[in-house]
């Protein structure tokens, strides 16, 4: 037997339209989340790839250090490349280590944004989907911009079903009892 999934871009559109919100967005909001990602397009050290990648995060109002703001605070980042290859980041990466150094985890993320130079929308990869797992809930909403400022937008949830986080790991002390019991090992 199978479920209907819902369809992320008709999800996206409807939602979209609510209450004058972009996806639970004010204008304002929405709007320098697409400024900043796509100006941080220009900070992009991608000389290998040639390929760049803008990242914004949206901080959620209550969380914005150093104090509740009315002006939406924002964190960006983009992608660093290496000569040896596999050593590079990607934007949003080096987005989400740069707040979590300034004190963010989860709950502080109201939406997420990346900009390419591509025709089409590029999602996040893989690595930096799990990633932003740590530390946002599965209804943060991911804002994707091609090279003409026009946007597909599909949640954390969606671009990673059934994923594992911190809340799927059972204290060490249940587990290290766990294994005890067991006679598997002596944990210390
Ligand atoms: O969502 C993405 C996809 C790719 N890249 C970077 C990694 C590499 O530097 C370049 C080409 O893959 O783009 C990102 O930063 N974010
Ligand atoms: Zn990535």
């Amino acid at each position: 037997m199978s479920t209907a999934i819902p369809d992320p871009v008709a999800t996206a559109l409807v939602s979209s339209e609510q209450n004058g919100l972009v996806h639970g967005l004010s204008a304002a909001e929405f709007q320098i989340l697409s400024l900043t990602c796509i100006e941080a397009k220009a900070t992009a050290y991608c000389p290998y790839s040639l390929f760049r990648v803008g990242a914004s995060l949206l901080i959620n109002p209550n969380t914005a250090t150093p104090s509740p703001t009315s002006t939406p605070a924002i964190i960006t980042g983009a992608n660093v490349e290496n000569a040896s290859y596999p050593v590079g980041t990607c934007a949003e990466r080096v987005a989400m280590g740069t707040a979590v150094i300034q004190g963010h985890r989860i709950g502080s993320f109201k939406a997420i944004g990346v900009a390419t130079d591509m025709d089409d929308f590029c999602s996040p990869c893989g690595m930096c989907r799990q990633y932003l797992r740590e530390f946002c809930e599965n209804e943060v909403p991911i804002f994707m911009f091609n090279k003409r400022g026009e946007y597909r937008v599909m949640t954390l949830g969606e671009l990673l079903p059934m994923s594992f986080g911190p809340d799927k790991l059972p204290s060490r002390e249940v587990l290290a009892r766990g294994l005890e019991e067991e006679g598997k090992t002596k944990v210390a």
